[in-house]
């Protein structure tokens, strides 16, 4: 039965009990706002009606509920005194009652804090309340009605009322000292009970301090092993005899991949322990699944155990280490003897199985915290918060990685000598202090500091819970609200002002015909634009102006009325060269038309033959191995990173490997809660999707966008004002390696122009753009085995969605001048970009987009022969595009780029002049990478001398690139330019 199971906490006597494992309080839409009436009786409000939420705290099923009520406003608070541990010192202080009860419903000697016990002693249930709200057990069948007794578990609303979930049967005696054989523990006849053999939860006697600051108990299953050993040899015999004589509950399977499955299967899944067999790392890679299973939701409290062979541990202990490191919680050796199997597993059950167990319980405090009204925050013993709830960032206006790390002084402007005068001499305080929100506007409010010890006796954490009295409240909310409002003469249509200005006179309209009446309807809508209004403020300044300035006012208007104010205009942009305004018309234009090409023909037919080449499965294990990859890697982050090496060590598929690489490195696994085997078969079915014949557009770009990416994120983490969280970083890294899935080796122009189904499906519009950010959800969401957003919720999925798709889509061409100025509208090249907020979502947007621009196009800011290779590429694969217009009577998107007589050398310069030097010296300006521009002018000044010196053609630049490779085996590193 459900401890939340009555419709309005039990007060009107009649609620229907929901039966328990029903729906209802997994489900998170329960989780509505309070002060609904009963649907029972009708009358009383279910404002306090606590919210039950299920916590998992091993494996996927939930098996702890909290509650969290808030306390009548009028409420005397007592004050509390109590304060021992970290628990303690926060939720039993906190002013919301907070109940956390098992997932059979009852309180037991789960948590219940000091509001939660007032509550329960002013109505006079039991001694202090406390006897009553620790009984646990019993309880009515579904559907029986319940009536108030005195020894019952209670659920407290937050009008002070306390109504029966369930009967208690035995009533507990406090303080009458532990029953003979069960210490502190002794009560839970399961394998996972701390001491199996002693009576049942409702029973127990518990002491007064177990009851203030308990360790939650935990979950009560059977203990779930599952064993992934390859074969079936004496070592695994001997330990399936073992789990066999311990009751434990055993899967076995024979694979990593099926490993992973088996843990994270919601039913069957969730393992205490889990013993992979580290023997043989060809067959299964014990690091790989133990850092996969790690990465799994809901493993955290999950004991591994790796079986190594016994020279393993003769050697010397780097191997073992490097399991531990990966997350291993123990390494043993290999037996085939049952009993020394038993004992290892006995002792793993004792020593690492129950403490995990205790300590997993903490999730489902850290929920009650979470999701208590009260700001709640924990310093260390320096006043550096360590932990901040959902309501402190309300309070504070700051994010969670805002808050976490940062030192009291900054969060608060009072003078905090006078709390730690209390605190360290193990004194609560209690008083008013100013906080510092991150407006710079100040909220007074009302703080209590606890000092708790974990460790010894001195304090070693501040426990400061701060409670908006309505007072401040309201003003902080008057404030929010009046810097919202626009100023002045202002007012915004849509708001109430406008509204009610714009609300028409019937007579008029009855006068008038229907046409003018619709008309007049529609011009009082709330519909104004601002740049409306600029033109309207421009008008009124034009009637008092001199006829010159009016002229010139009438130019600025025009210009403000055109669409797309951000778009260059395309026919201004005329360069001088033919190769350079025809690519740069290609990239900018949208649909089929090149707009600044001027030649169209069609002639010579050139036949390009061939499919796709089968693309393979990787040999992943072999090329992983290999000591030349994983140095190679270890440079993933340098802006030197041998790009076409790792091309040619995969076998041309790069990208699996860096990615993987680069998700480690940026947390990736843990930012999704997903594990690293789904990772990687993403990447094998991502890269699969590149086009390996296309001779740009192929997974080794996605994989040099990727790692440029990369670099930049590492550049901007290491700032001290954070630009980028996790799940930032995240989708960008995501957003790098799809940005150009299943790309044809064709430009969008060319889809358009031969009728392509894609330029059908989107209507010519960011036909190619659309199609990589479509197939890369499409490709994910298809198959849960690759799915890497599986486990996030659906807020942070949604997030993630919409941040790729806008990267990806950022990616297309025809809008970088406006993508460029609007970026050095924000941050513009001369200003202190570190002092231009990054903190808005209108400016991440444009830090996001900027990003994989310049790490989309950042080939000719690489290294000369990287720049080189990667000019040849495009080229070839342009050029292939001319040779299919021509066969097949086509328009041609870029006429000069014919393969018999373009000058690569002059595309390339056009291409810098006109589209990466503004955006590299902006990117620089905000990034501080200078050897981005470095190298940018070196390459370029490359060109020119290779233009003047007649290098030109494909051929020539083939032959170009024998001496630049041969001239960089000693280095090529920026320095040295
Ligand atoms: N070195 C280069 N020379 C000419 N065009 C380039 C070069 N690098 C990238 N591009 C173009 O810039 C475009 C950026 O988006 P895409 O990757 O879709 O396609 C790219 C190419 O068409």
């Amino acid at each position: 039965m459900w401890l939340n199971g009555l419709c309005c906490g039990g007060l009107c006597g009649v609620g229907e009990v929901l039966k328990g494992g029903q729906q209802h309080p997994f489900d998170d839409r329960q989780d509505q706002e309070e002060l609904n009436p009963c649907s029972d009786c009708g009358t009383h409000g279910t404002r306090a009606t606590p919210k039950a939420r299920p916590h998992v705290v091993m494996g996927c099923t939930p098996s702890i509920l909290s509650s969290n009520n808030q306390q009548q406003q009028q409420q005397q608070q007592h004050p509390r005194k109590d304060s021992s541990s970290l628990y303690g010192g926060n939720l039993s202080n906190a002013g919301s009652g907070t109940l956390v009860a098992d997932n059979n419903g009852a309180s037991g000697n789960k948590f219940t804090n000091n509001a939660a016990l007032n509550q329960a002693q002013m109505l006079g249930y039991g001694q202090g309340g406390k006897d009553v709200i620790a009984a646990g057990g019993g309880g009515a069948g579904p559907g029986e009605k319940e009536y108030p007794k005195k020894d019952s578990i209670v659920s407290i609303s937050g009008l002070g009322h306390v109504s029966v979930v369930s009967n208690v049967l035995r009533r507990p005696t406090i303080g009458s000292g532990t029953s003979s054989s069960s210490g502190r523990y002794g009560h839970r006849q399961s394998s996972l009970a701390l001491t199996p053999e002693e009576e049942p939860l409702d029973s127990y006697p518990r002491l007064i301090s177990d009851l203030k600051f308990p360790n939650l108990l935990p979950p009560n299953p059977p203990i779930k092993i599952l064993i992934a050993f390859c074969k079936n040899d004496p070592v695994f015999e001997a330990l399936a005899t073992a789990c066999h004589r311990l009751n434990f509950e055993p899967t076995f399977v024979k694979s990593a991949e099926t490993a992973i499955e088996a843990f994270q299967n919601v039913a069957t899944g969730g393992h205490h322990i889990i013993v992979v067999d580290a023997r043989y790392p060809r067959i299964i890679e014990a690091d790989v699944l133990g850092r996969s299973i790690r990465n799994s939701k809901g493993s955290q409290h999950t004991t591994m155990v790796a079986v190594v062979k016994k020279n393993l541990f003769e050697k010397d202990d780097t191997a073992v280490i490097s399991l531990l490191d990966v997350g291993f919680n123990r390494c043993i050796i290999e037996s085939p003897h049952v009993s020394i199997c038993s004992s290892e597993l006995r002792q793993i059950q004792h020593s690492l199985v129950r403490p995990q167990n205790v300590i997993s319980t903490q999730q489902a405090l850290y929920t009650a915290l979470y999701r208590s009204r009260e700001a709640v925050i924990i310093t260390d013993d320096s006043l550096r918060a360590q932990y901040a709830n959902r309501a402190s960032e309300k309070v504070l206006n700051m994010k969670l990685d805002e808050i976490v790390g940062r030192s009291l002084n900054d969060l608060v402007t009072a003078d905090i000598s006078n709390i730690l005068s209390h605190t360290t001499r193990h004194k609560d305080y209690e008083g008013f202090i100013s906080t510092r929100r991150k407006s710079q506007e100040t909220l007074h409010i009302h703080v209590r500091a606890v000092p708790v010890s974990c460790i010894g006796r001195s304090p070693t954490h501040l426990v400061l819970i701060l409670e908006q009295t309505s007072g401040t409240t309201l003003s902080a909310l008057a404030s929010d609200a009046l810097q919202a409002l626009p100023h002045g003469k202002e007012v915004a249509r849509g708001s109430l002002h406008s509204i009610r200005r714009g609300s028409f006179d019937v007579r008029s309209i009855a006068s008038d015909g229907l046409r003018r009446t619709s008309l007049a309807k529609l011009s009082q809508l709330p519909l104004e634009a601002p740049i409306t209004k600029v033109l309207s403020l421009l008008a009124q300044v034009q009637e008092n102006c001199s006829s010159d300035e009016a002229k010139l006012l009438d130019r600025v208007m025009e210009f403000l009325k055109r669409e797309g104010l951000y778009s260059p205009q395309m026919k201004e942009i005329r360069t001088e060269d033919p190769v350079a305004t025809d690519l740069i018309g290609a990239l900018l234009t949208q649909g089929p038309t090149n707009i600044l090409s001027s030649r169209r023909s069609s002639n010579d037919s050139i036949i390009r033959g061939g499919g796709r080449p089968s693309t393979g499965s990787i040999v992943f294990n072999k090329t992983r191995e290999s000591s030349q990859l994983s140095e190679l890697l270890n440079s993933a982050l340098s802006w030197d990173f041998e790009i076409f090496k790792l091309e040619e060590l995969t076998e041309k598929r790069p990208l699996v490997c860096l990615g993987l690489e680069l998700f480690r490195r940026f947390d990736v696994y843990n930012t999704f809660c997903c594990d690293e085997v789904t990772f990687k078969l993403w990447l094998i079915e991502i890269e699969k999707k590149y086009h390996s014949d296309n001779t740009y557009h192929n997974s080794t770009h996605a994989a040099d966008v990727m790692q440029a990416t990369a670099c930049y994120l590492q550049q901007l983490s290491n700032r001290e004002t954070k630009v980028m969280d996790r799940m930032d970083e995240a989708t960008a890294l995501i957003a790098a390696a799809t940005h150009d899935i299943d790309h044809p080796g064709r430009s969008s122009a060319f889809l358009c122009n031969s009728d392509d189904r894609l330029a059908l499906l989107y209507n010519d519009i960011c036909v190619l753009e659309s199609h990589h950010a479509a197939t890369t959800f499409r490709l994910t969401m298809a198959d849960d085995k690759i799915n890497i957003f599986k486990h996030l919720d659906r807020e942070s999925y949604k997030l993630a969605r919409s941040i790729i798709v806008d990267m990806i889509l950022a990616t297309e061409m025809t809008r970088h001048f406006e993508h460029l100025a609007k970026f050095v509208s924000v941050f513009g090249t001369d200003v202190d970009s570190k002092e231009t907020t990054h903190d808005n979502d209108d400016n991440q947007i444009l830090i996001r987009r900027m990003l994989i621009k310049c790490a989309d196009v950042s080939n000719p800011t690489r290294s000369l022969k990287f720049c080189v290779e990667w000019a040849r590429r495009i080229a070839e694969e342009y050029f292939t595009q001319t040779d299919e217009e021509k066969h097949r009577n086509l328009p041609i998107v870029m006429p000069m780029f014919d393969r018999t007589t373009c000058s690569i050398s002059k595309s390339q310069i056009g291409f810098i002049e006109y589209i990466i030097h503004d955006m590299m010296d902006a990117w620089n300006s905000f990034i501080e990478m200078p050897e981005i521009v470095r190298y940018m002018e070196h390459n370029y000044s490359k060109w020119k001398l290779f233009e003047e010196q007649g290098i030109n053609t494909l051929s020539d630049i083939k032959r170009k690139q024998l001496t630049l490779n041969s001239e960089a085996t000693g280095s090529s590193s920026i320095e040295e330019l």
